[in-house]
C-alpha cells in the first residue's frame, strides 16, 4: 500500500501534451496530488477527463511529459510504476472469452492482492453466480463491476477510475461507497462522475479539469 517513507507525491504530472487528430487536447498540464484523498476530475462532455485519466493509468502514451507515481516515472519504470495503480477504464475493454474468475485472478497476480479481499468484493457486489460467465456474455453493469471488485481489492496507492459508478444500483453504489470511505486515508483515488449528487456521497474533493490547466506549467 502506501509507502509513508517516500517523499515524492503520490501522482505527479510534468508538462503533459496530447494531441489526439487534429485537436490539441492538452498542450502543458503541470500538477501534484501529495496526499492520500478522493479527487473527482470534472469538466464538459469531450473536455479530455478520459483521455487524462487513461495517460495518468499508463494506459496511453501522453506526446510530450511524464506522469510519475511515488516518484516512479510511468514511461521509463513502466512495470513497477504501473504496479503502484489500479485502473478501471471506461466502459469494459477486456477480452470477451475471458471469465469474471479469470480477470480476477489475472488482476490479483498484477497486484499481490489477497484472495480473500476479491472473495469479500464478489460477494458485496452480488457477481458469485456471474464468476464463470465469459465477459462477452455479461451486461454492462455487471462487467463493471468485476472490474470494480478487481482494482478495489487491490493494495494499490493509487485507484484511477474512469465513471466508476455509471450503470451502478443503488446496493453496489453502497458498496462502492463504503470501500471509497476505508481507502480515503490510505492512498490516492482519481476519478470522474457526472453526477453531482453521487460526487456528494461520494465526498469526494472535485478538481475541475480547466483550473488544473490553468496551473503555470
Ligand atoms: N481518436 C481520436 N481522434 C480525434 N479526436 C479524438 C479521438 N479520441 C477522442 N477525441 C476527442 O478528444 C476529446 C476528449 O475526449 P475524452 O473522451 O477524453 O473527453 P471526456 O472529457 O472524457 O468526455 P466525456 O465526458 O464525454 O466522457 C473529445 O473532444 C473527443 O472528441
Amino acid at each position: 500500500m502506501l509507502n509513508t517513507a517516500a517523499t515524492a507525491p503520490l501522482l505527479q504530472v510534468n508538462q503533459l501534451g496530447k494531441q489526439l487528430g487534429a485537436r490539441v487536447i492538452f498542450r502543458s498540464l503541470s500538477f501534484a496530488w501529495a496526499q492520500p484523498e478522493l479527487v473527482c476530475v470534472r469538466a464538459p462532455n469531450g473536455a479530455g477527463k478520459t483521455t487524462l485519466l487513461t495517460m495518468l493509468a499508463g494506459a496511453a502514451l501522453p506526446d510530450a511529459g511524464q506522469v510519475l507515481l511515488q516518484g516512479l516515472d510511468l514511461a521509463r519504470s513502466r512495470e513497477q510504476a504501473a504496479r503502484q495503480l489500479a485502473f478501471v477504464p471506461d466502459g469494459c475493454p477486456i477480452y470477451p472469452f475471458l471469465t469474471g474468475r479469470e480477470w480476477l485472478a489475472f488482476a490479483a497476480s498484477v497486484h499481490g492482492s489477497s484472495p480473500a479481499a476479491s472473495d469479500d468484493l464478489v460477494a458485496r457486489f452480488q457477481i458469485t453466480p456471474h464468476l464463470d460467465t465469459r465477459f462477452g456474455a455479461m451486461s454492462l453493469g455487471t462487467a463493471r463491476k468485476f472490474l470494480l471488485a478487481s482494482a478495489l481489492a487491490s493494495d494499490a496507492p493509487v485507484l484511477i477510475m474512469d465513471e466508476p459508478t455509471n450503470g451502478l444500483d443503488t446496493r453496489s453504489l453502497a458498496v462502492f461507497k463504503d470501500c471509497l470511505d476505508q481507502r480515503r486515508s490510505r492512498g490516492l483515488v482519481v476519478l470522474t462522475c457526472h453526477d453531482t449528487q453521487q460526487q456528494q456521497l461520494l465526498g469526494v474533493r472535485t478538481v475541475e479539469l480547466a483550473d488544473l490547466e490553468a496551473v503555470p506549467a
